[in-house]
């Protein structure tokens, strides 16, 4: 197969997880086309909206003193990361950043102060978190992490790596209309099946290869890994999970959620409040391009062996092989 010889063999062969610690640091990601943010969404509600925090509702005045975070939303991108954030802060044992903050890839050289700094006040008992999915990918994350808080809760939001790879592709090419197609980014060469797996929309998706390098600092019992399908499809059941891994009550519950058919997928809203539900923006809920399903296909078969690797690893099957179609 020419000159990448060795990664080539690496791309058809799934690795050992002891060796996929190697693989990745070997695999420089590809970025070109790449924006380098992720969540635009937040940001754009609240300038329309002119609040700060939470999206427009009356937050809790600002009593406390700012923590660092106990619990991280640490990834994926794209998998479901904001609906997630914006379900849980509706708890009120829980005060969270609106914004990524990106300390522990893009912003560690500025320190922990200026990343408590970050934080909103918290009482006593309130728990502080923060979500920026690139944490995931980041290599050097889990350690520095660790050496913050070593008994931190990771949570991870996991979706189907090919509709990922496609939500991923589709946000970027709503910024940048002129990049080739998914179907020429995906391959090095689609006459041999060999798929980029150095494109970043495709490298993300290795979740067995990532978790291998968190799971060198934290226990599996540190970090929970909720379904991104199963939060649209049963909020208050993933929501649930999340609020007995945090320790918390369970006060987001079935009458948080409203379906939203015009959306496409469940909105928040407060029991007591009969005013409008709250949906993410425009920017969650793509419509995504049709792929030529021959490109889907090979892209299930690649990700097939690294799925099983990453269900071994948590002992959860999200049953991404079940499925029909991308989604
Ligand atoms: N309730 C609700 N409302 C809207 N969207 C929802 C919801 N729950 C999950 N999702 C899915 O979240 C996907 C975006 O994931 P992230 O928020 O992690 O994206 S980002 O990495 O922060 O940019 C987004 O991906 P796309 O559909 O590809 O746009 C949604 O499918």
């Amino acid at each position: 197969s020419g000159g990448g010889g060795a990664r080539d063999a690496w791309l058809r062969t799934p690795l050992a997880p002891s060796e996929m610690i190697t693989a990745q640091s070997a695999l420089p990601e590809r970025e070109a086309q790449e924006s380098s943010t992720t969540d635009e969404d937040l940001a754009g509600r609240r300038a329309a909206n002119g609040s700060s925090e939470r999206g427009g509702a009356v937050s809790t005045p600002d009593y406390g003193e700012k923590k660092l975070p106990q619990a991280l939303i640490i990834g994926v991108k794209k998998g479901g990361t904001r609906a997630l954030l914006e379900a849980i802060r509706v708890h009120p044992d829980v005060r969270a950043v609106g914004v990524e903050p990106h300390f522990f890839d893009r912003n560690y050289e500025k320190g922990l102060e200026w990343y408590r700094n970050v934080m909103p006040k918290t009482l006593d008992g309130q728990i502080t978190m923060e979500k920026t999915p690139s944490y995931f990918v980041t290599n050097e994350a889990p350690k520095r992490i660790h050496s913050m808080a070593k008994d931190i809760k990771l949570i991870v939001v996991v979706r189907n790596p090919v509709t990922r790879a496609i939500s991923d592709y589709t946000q970027t090419l709503s910024k940048k209309p002129e990049i080739p197609t998914f179907e020429v980014l995906a391959f090095k060469n689609r006459t041999l099946g060999l798929i980029d797996a150095s494109w970043s929309a495709i490298r993300i998706g290795i979740y067995a290869l990532h978790l291998e390098n968190w799971l060198q600092y934290f226990p599996l019992s540190q970090i929970l890994f909720v379904s991104g399908e199963r939060l649209i499809v049963d909020p208050a059941g993933e929501m649930a999970k999340v609020q007995d891994f945090l320790g918390l009550k369970r006060v987001v519950t079935e009458k948080h959620f409203y379906f939203n058919k015009t959306k496409g997928f469940p909105c928040l809203k407060k029991p007591e409040d009969s005013s409008a539900p709250r949906c993410l923006g425009k920017s969650k809920g793509r419509t995504h391009p049709r792929i030529d399903p021959d490109v889907i296909h090979r892209l299930r078969k690649f990700y097939k062996p690294f799925n099983m690797m990453f269900y071994q690893m948590t002992g959860q099957d999200f049953q991404w092989e079940q499925e029909e179609g991308d989604k």
